[in-house]
């Protein structure tokens, strides 16, 4: 199985970009996993927050492919704590053929279209964090999952 994380636009924060980086490599020992940016759209602010949501939306569908099992990252989302995300990771680690692919919204969150061709929804919190921010959160969550499987020193409870 590859998984495979899609973001829309570039991480701008240098901060940012080098966590984001060191949490992807780290990750990488144990599963496939790559991130996947979706080109920022330009001139926006001639659009509309949901013509906005709208292109956003196209550029995630052509980014999908057939089979990808798709799950959004969303504060409406089920909830899990960590431990309970990494035994959800086992199973799809067993169950998921081809990828998985976890996606992240732009700054108005997603399209109808998006919530209709996905599979699942996670929420990291029930607070909204911001669409650059959720990133690092969700690298570093998943590095914890793999290191919780694995039976690493990182997570302790
Ligand atoms: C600024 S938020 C968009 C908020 C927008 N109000 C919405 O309803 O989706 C940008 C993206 O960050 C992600 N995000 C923000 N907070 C999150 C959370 N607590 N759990 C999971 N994903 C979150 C989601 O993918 C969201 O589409």
């Amino acid at each position: 199985m590859k998984t495979t994380l899609i973001v829309v636009g570039r991480t701008v924060e240098q901060h940012y970009i080098t966590a984001i980086n060191d949490y992807i490599e780290r990750t990488k020992h144990f599963i496939s996993f790559d991130m996947e940016v979706i080109p920022e759209l330009k001139n926006t602010k001639s659009l509309t927050p949901e013509q906005q949501k709208e292109k956003e939306g196209e550029l995630i569908g052509k980014a999908l492919q057939p089979g990808d099992v798709v799950v959004l990252l969303d504060e409406h989302g089920k909830e899990m704590r960590s431990v309970e995300f990494a035994r959800w990771m086992e199973k799809k680690l067993v169950n998921v053929n081809k990828r998985l692919v976890f996606i992240i919204g732009g700054p108005y969150g997603f399209s109808q279209k998006v919530y209709d061709a996905a599979h699942e929804k996670i929420s990291m919190s029930k607070m909204t964090f911001s669409h650059q921010m959720i990133r690092l959160i969700f690298v570093e969550q998943m590095y914890r999952a793999m290191t919780i499987l694995n039976g690493g020193p990182y997570h302790h409870e």
